[in-house]
């Protein structure tokens, strides 16, 4: 589905966002907080235009993403950026390699959203940051009526005119319904390993900034973690 949307991926965002986008970039990139030198796991990139900020400041920023669609878009656009096709899941990475990850509008449309936390948390350095950018739920009743007829009604009729692929915008707008609450959100971050998790509403709760740490003296080990996988897996099957 992304590879089919990625020429016009950014354009279709802007217009259906009325804007908002740069504006939540910014919060993102200064909740990252992300040095000149630092090293920063842009998980889930697409295109790259939550990358572009960190390249700009100089800081080694790696864009990884499974589409390569989206992968090809953003290479062509900003060849300095290092884009690495990689899954979310099963990410392509050493232990501890990355100052900090995050994730825009991107651990939503990840398969098992847990896993990809818990992947984040292996390859980011003990001490390091986790910045998450999703879209959540308005917290004003009114404003929740009034984003929900957005979404289900206006977004997909206006995405019939300026997308190629309409139904990528009509599973946009039920996968953020089904998506999980702020706080429901910030207990995933935690169970996954995280520490000080907090969160900050946009738009009266649209979208979420979700932020959190990797506990100093965390072992993540590719083995420890393979064996807490195995062991998880095994306790499912006795269930
Ligand atoms: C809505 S786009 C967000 C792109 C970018 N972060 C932004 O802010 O514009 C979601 C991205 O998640 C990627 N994605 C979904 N599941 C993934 C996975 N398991 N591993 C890597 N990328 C994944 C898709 O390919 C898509 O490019």
């Amino acid at each position: 589905m992304f590879d089919d949307v990625a020429p016009k991926y950014d354009v279709v965002n802007d217009v259906l966002s009325l804007g908002q986008t740069h504006r939540w970039r910014r919060i993102v990139v200064d909740a990252v907080d992300a040095k000149a030198g630092e090293r920063v796991l842009d998980l889930a990139a697409g295109t790259g235009t939550s990358s572009e900020p960190y390249a700009d400041a100089g800081v080694h920023v790696v864009a990884c993403d499974f589409s390569l669609g989206m992968l090809r878009v953003g290479k062509r656009r900003r060849p300095d950026i290092d884009f690495i096709a990689g899954d979310a899941t099963d990410l392509p990475f050493a232990d501890n390699s990355f100052d900090a990850s995050t994730i825009s509008f991107g651990l939503r449309n990840v398969d098992r959203p847990t896993r990809a936390l818990e992947e984040m948390l292996r390859v980011t350095k003990p001490g390091g940051r986790l910045v998450i950018a999703e879209f959540s739920q308005p917290i004003v009743p009114l404003w929740r009526t009034l984003y929900t007829e957005y979404l289900m009604r206006a977004l997909p009729a206006i995405a019939t005119k300026v997308s190629s692929n309409p139904a990528a915008y009509v599973y946009l707008a039920e996968s953020i319904r089904a998506w999980p609450n702020q706080d429901e959100l910030a207990g995933w971050i935690t169970q996954s390993g995280w520490e000080s998790v907090a969160y900050r509403n946009l738009n009266g709760g649209i979208v979420a900034v979700h932020r959190a740490t990797k506990p100093e003296g965390t072992i993540t080990t590719t083995a420890a973690a393979s064996q807490t996988r195995g062991r998880r897996r095994s306790s499912r099957a006795a269930n």
